[in-house]
């Protein structure tokens, strides 16, 4: 190939808008493997299949109270003001389950969790009531009139039999993990994590352990995808970074396109003369989904299919990379989970502060989100270039800003995408 026709592979790129990216994408992902995990260690897994409820919950009518269970009809009496003496013939701790009935006049003492006996309906709990102990047997006398099924919890009151217990692809937290022990899922059905690859390209780069040397910097980019990719539901894989030169990239991208679900590498996507990634999407064997897109930062953030799998070569400034992994690669890692939910979400909050950078492509302007007189504001960061990295540290969300003439005026309504750390101050 002689200068001339690399260079114009190289600038001549056809610059596509971020949904449309999102759905050539969207069009290559396969959902995930499917293993089994035990319930200790399902947090934050996301589950592989819709599971029902094998029985109704609770699954037998149980008190609320600690007191007696009694006919609720047999305090009637009570609404002329007249008291009740009932005799008890049982005493039911939590676990048990009564052989007696309880017939009108009669009563158990019952605790809070324990099943009620057959007949009862209703508890009176043990602070409304008194004790009268005659010819050997126990009576409990109470005064008010009670609700029949007062204090008592019916069956199926949670859920019914057969009702939709989780649906596939909810990332299990806290409350997911109660319904799956109550219903005894012990081993739980969840996607494997993907298994995403990740590696840096550039001659100017140290590994973290590395002291400093002139012209270099530390990888940081690496780290910090691993950690956005672990955040989406992925396995990070961190390969080793490497220097500006196509052949290496190309071993290096065939080698992990082989041996991970999806491959991620952050440098090189431009225009310049060692911006390797650039040449290497466009060899033959690579299906080339987009080089450009309508976005600032990362316009030259770059998406290809290699084998059947998704390569991101994301651009190397640190902010490109954040913005391209946010939108591109965790969105993957998602739909392979089946997430409800793969994009960012989208809420609609007031603008902190005047924005008044214009651009022709689409702003994904880092911001902290704050609440002020009860309204959600978006505070864009003071250093949002796409090369600076410190304040990436500091956003909750970024600020769709649209492509504008004019800038945007503190007080207007904006777009914001989450981010899932993403915390209002
Ligand atoms: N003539 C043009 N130059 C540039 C253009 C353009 O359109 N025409 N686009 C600019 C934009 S916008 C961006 S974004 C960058 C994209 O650059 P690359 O994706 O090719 O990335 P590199 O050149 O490899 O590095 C850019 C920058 O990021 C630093 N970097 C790279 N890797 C890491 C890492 N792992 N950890 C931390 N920092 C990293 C690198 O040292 C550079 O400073 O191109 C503009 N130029
Ligand atoms: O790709 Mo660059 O990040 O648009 O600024
Ligand atoms: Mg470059």
């Amino acid at each position: 190939m002689n200068q001339t026709s690399l260079d114009l592979g190289k600038f001549q790129r056809k610059a596509i808008q971020v949904d449309e990216a999102q759905s050539r994408i969207a069009g290559h992902v396969k959902q995930g493997e499917r293993e089994e995990v035990g319930l200790e260690q399902a947090h934050e897994r996301y589950l592989a299949m819709d599971l029902t409820a094998p029985h109704p919950y609770p699954r037998f009518r149980r008190s609320g109270m600690d007191g007696y269970a009694i006919l609720g009809s047999d305090t009637d009496a009570c609404s002329s003001g007249q008291e009740i003496w009932l005799r008890v013939v049982d005493e039911i701790p939590c676990g048990s389950v009564s052989d007696k009935r309880v017939e009108t006049g009669l009563a158990a003492r019952i605790m809070t969790g324990a099943q009620l006996p057959e007949g009862a309906d209703t508890v009176v709990m043990l602070e409304a009531t008194q004790l009268r102990e005659e010819d050997g047997q126990t009576y409990v006398g109470l005064k008010k009139r009670m609700e029949i099924g007062k204090n008592v919890t019916p069956i199926g009151h949670e859920i019914q039999e057969g009702q939709l217990l989780l649906s596939k692809g909810t990332c299990l937290g806290p409350g997911h993990i109660s319904v799956l022990a109550t219903f005894g899922v012990h081993r739980v059905p969840v996607y494997r994590k993907p298994r995403v690859a990740v590696f840096s390209t550039g001659s100017e780069l140290l590994a973290v352990d590395e002291p400093l040397q002139p012209g270099k910097i530390r990888n940081s980019n690496t780290y910090m995808l691993a950690s956005q990719i672990r955040e989406a539901g992925g396995e990070p894989f961190i390969l080793q970074a490497i220097h500006d030169e196509l052949d290496l990239a190309r071993a290096a991208v065939r080698e992990a396109i082989a041996a991970y679900d999806i491959v991620v590498t952050s440098g090189g996507v431009s225009v310049g003369d060692y911006d390797i990634m650039g040449d290497l999407v466009r060899q033959e064997d690579v299906d080339m989904l987009f080089n450009k897109v309508t976005m600032r930062p990362g316009s030259v953030t770059t998406a290809a299919v290699i084998d059947g799998k998704l390569l991101f070569a994301l651009s190397g400034n640190p902010g490109a990379c954040f913005v391209g992994c946010e939108l591109f690669v965790r969105p993957t890692i998602q739909m392979m989970l089946s997430s409800e939910q793969p994009y960012l979400p989208t809420w609609t909050v007031r603008l902190g502060a005047d924005y008044t950078k214009v651009n022709n492509f689409t702003r994904f302007v880092r911001s902290s989100l704050e609440i002020r007189d009860g309204q959600v504001y978006a505070i864009p960061a003071q250093a949002d270039e796409s090369s600076v990295m410190v304040t990436i540290k500091d956003s909750d969300c970024l600020i769709v800003v649209p492509p504008t003439t004019e800038g945007l005026r503190a007080g207007e309504e904006v777009r914001v995408l989450v981010l899932q750390g993403g915390q209002i101050t």
